[in-house]
């Protein structure tokens, strides 16, 4: 029976003479690891009939004593060889994957997309354009048309249902469903289509991204592609702007797009509207002049006036006469700061207009957007409502012509409170250019009548003698003087504004002429304005006699609701 002793107290060793070496040999590495430490109260006793060891401290002395002793245990020799092989799989299945990874990424081309990048519009629109989707399998049927106008392609069988299309302002296109991964052939090479959505930022919104990989080596392939997607759209967007807005993370986002409007159908004072386009057309090529003189490549236009006197429509179509996006900055906007408007204003991309609109309402926190001046200038107007914006006068002017503010935009604020705004935010520099909008001139009344009954000269010269008839009719009806406000018949519905059930005659251009001139007649210089006017020709839209004859009474109605309305206003 053989004794060991662990401390000072007797224990019974094993009978291996092993694992006695093992111990004594891992006393040894200790020992050599810890700086020689001696551990004089570990003996092992051997079997008493070998009488030379028992009692002594064994000891080994070379790693080779190490493997004979683990392998002499058949179980841990077997643990040993399967830790040994799994490991050598794992190194080889880990360069096998490195290998295909490489492989891989010299053949294929991954190009991935983000949702709020104007590239991701080009590919979607691209993508739903082609074919190939038609017969897919696991597709995305959607209304969106990236920013564009009824761009998609229609439901097949569609296009022959007549009231279908009349009816519906969108197609519906075809697209690689989320989250699939849809393959297509683009010039003779494969492609694959992955749409990943992810959930970003702190209000963890979800936000998608594209990923095309092309099967080639060659990054031309790519460029074509992107070449084809964006002339694409450019090709349909190109009677339409782009408008955008900024969201409360402060990146900007196209919210919409507009047909183009004609600028001639905004009817100004002479030279007015031939002053903005030119000098804006002249700006965007100067940009050498610019940096020669060291002078910030920016142009800033103040347009203030009357309300409704078409600020606002001339900038949307000097926007599409340019070409240029248009980027709405709200000053009033929730939680925009000084710091938010600075990045908003530095965001901006070259070349794009800047619009910010009623710029003197982030100041003045009026309720009422009063014609005059002076109302801007009354103490306390509008002191009951409560201050929208945090932006700050300073903030403003820095973010305007700040380190940050973006070189190459062309900035359109308007006002309706002229003489309320900051002289240091109208001088040259930030507002290089004030135009005034007025209240209608009889000239303009004349031309938007003209424009509105006789919009196409053509159309005008094919009317057929029936219409000629009708409107002929209409103009004795005039001479008559139809009451501004006479009721429909009592059996009919009772509704205000003009179905668009009813096609208005088609007139001659002499009778516009003479009709034009004597509603010119009856509006009185510079007392209303042409949005008004707009207004009241939308109610006799198929009646221009009818116009003409209410005219004045409209005019005498106008003026006494302004006067009752300044009544009320403290009798201004
Ligand atoms: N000079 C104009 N020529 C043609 N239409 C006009 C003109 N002015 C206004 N309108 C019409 O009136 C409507 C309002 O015009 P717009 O929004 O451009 O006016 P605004 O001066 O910007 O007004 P606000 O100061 O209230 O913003 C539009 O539908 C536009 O077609």
């Amino acid at each position: 029976m053989a004794n060991a002793v662990l401390g000072n107290a007797p224990f019974s060793p094993p009978r291996f003479s092993a694992l006695a070496s093992y111990i004594s040999f891992a006393q040894q590495v200790l020992s050599t690891f810890n700086g020689n430490i001696n551990a004089p109260n570990l003996t092992v006793l051997a079997e008493p009939d070998n009488s030379t060891t028992a009692g002594t401290p064994l000891s080994l002395t070379d790693l080779s004593s190490l493997s004979t002793l683990l392998y002499s245990f058949g179980a841990l020799g077997g643990f040993v060889r399967i830790l040994v092989f799994g490991g050598v799989l794992e190194t080889l299945r880990r360069l096998v994957l490195a290998a295909r990874d490489k492989l891989a990424a010299s053949i294929w081309i991954t190009a991935r997309f983000e949702e709020y990048d104007h590239s991701f519009d080009w590919m979607m629109l691209w993508l739903s354009k082609q074919p190939s989707w038609v017969e897919a399998r696991d597709l995305e049927i959607s209304t969106k048309t990236f920013g564009l106008d009824a761009s998609a392609i229609l439901v097949p069988g569609e296009e022959d249902d007549q009231n279908l299309s009349s009816v519906s302002s969108r197609s519906l296109a075809y697209l690689p469903a989320s989250s699939v991964t849809c393959s297509l052939w683009y010039r003779r090479r494969y492609m694959s289509i992955k749409r990943v959505k992810t959930k970003t930022g702190r209000r963890h919104s979800l936000e998608e991204n594209l990923y095309v990989s092309i099967l080639t080596r060659h990054h031309h392939v790519l460029n074509e592609l992107l070449r084809a997607a964006k002339k694409e759209y450019m090709a349909a967007s190109q009677h339409m702007i782009a408008v955008h807005i900024s969201d409360s993370s402060n990146n900007w986002m196209q919210v919409a797009s507009r047909p183009k409007r004609d600028i001639k159908s905004i009817i100004l004072d002479p030279g007015v509207a031939e002053l903005l386009v030119g000098d804006a057309r002249d700006f965007l090529s100067s940009k050498p002049w610019y940096a020669a003189r060291g002078i910030p490549f920016r142009r800033g236009y103040l347009l203030y006036g009357a309300p409704g006197s078409g600020k606002t429509s001339i900038i949307s179509s000097i926007a599409g006469e340019l070409g240029l996006d248009i980027y709405i900055i709200s000053l009033s906007r929730t939680a925009l700061d000084d710091v938010a408007l600075s990045e908003l204003i530095s965001n901006l991309p070259e070349k794009c207009i800047a619009l910010m609109e009623d710029i003197d309402a982030a100041f003045t926190h009026g309720l009422n957007r009063d014609v005059t001046d002076e109302a801007a200038d009354t103490p306390g107007a509008g002191a009951a409502a409560a201050p929208s914006s945090r932006v700050s006068l300073s903030g403003l002017l820095n973010a305007l012509d700040g380190v940050a503010a973006q070189e190459g935009r062309i900035l359109y604020a308007t006002t309706n409170k002229y003489s309320a705004l900051d002289p240091a935010l109208c001088r040259p520099g930030r507002m290089d250019i004030h135009v005034e909008f007025r209240l209608a001139s009889k000239d303009q009344a004349r031309r938007l009548f003209t424009g509105f009954f006789l919009p196409d000269e053509e159309e005008a010269a094919a009317a057929d003698d029936d219409d000629a008839q009708a409107a002929d009719a209409d103009m004795d009806a005039a001479r008559v003087a139809a009451p501004a406000d006479a009721k429909p018949p009592p059996e009919k519905p009772l509704f205000f504004g003009t179905s668009h059930r009813h096609r208005a005659p088609k007139l001659r251009r002499k009778q516009v002429t003479e009709l034009a001139a004597r509603f010119a007649d009856a509006i009185p210089e510079r007392e209303v304005s042409m949005a008004a006017l707009q207004g009241f020709l939308m109610t006799y839209k198929i009646r221009p006699g009818e116009a003409v004859g209410a005219a004045r009474g409209w005019v005498e109605s106008e003026r006494a609701a302004r006067e009752t309305q300044w009544g009320r206003g403290g009798g201004r």
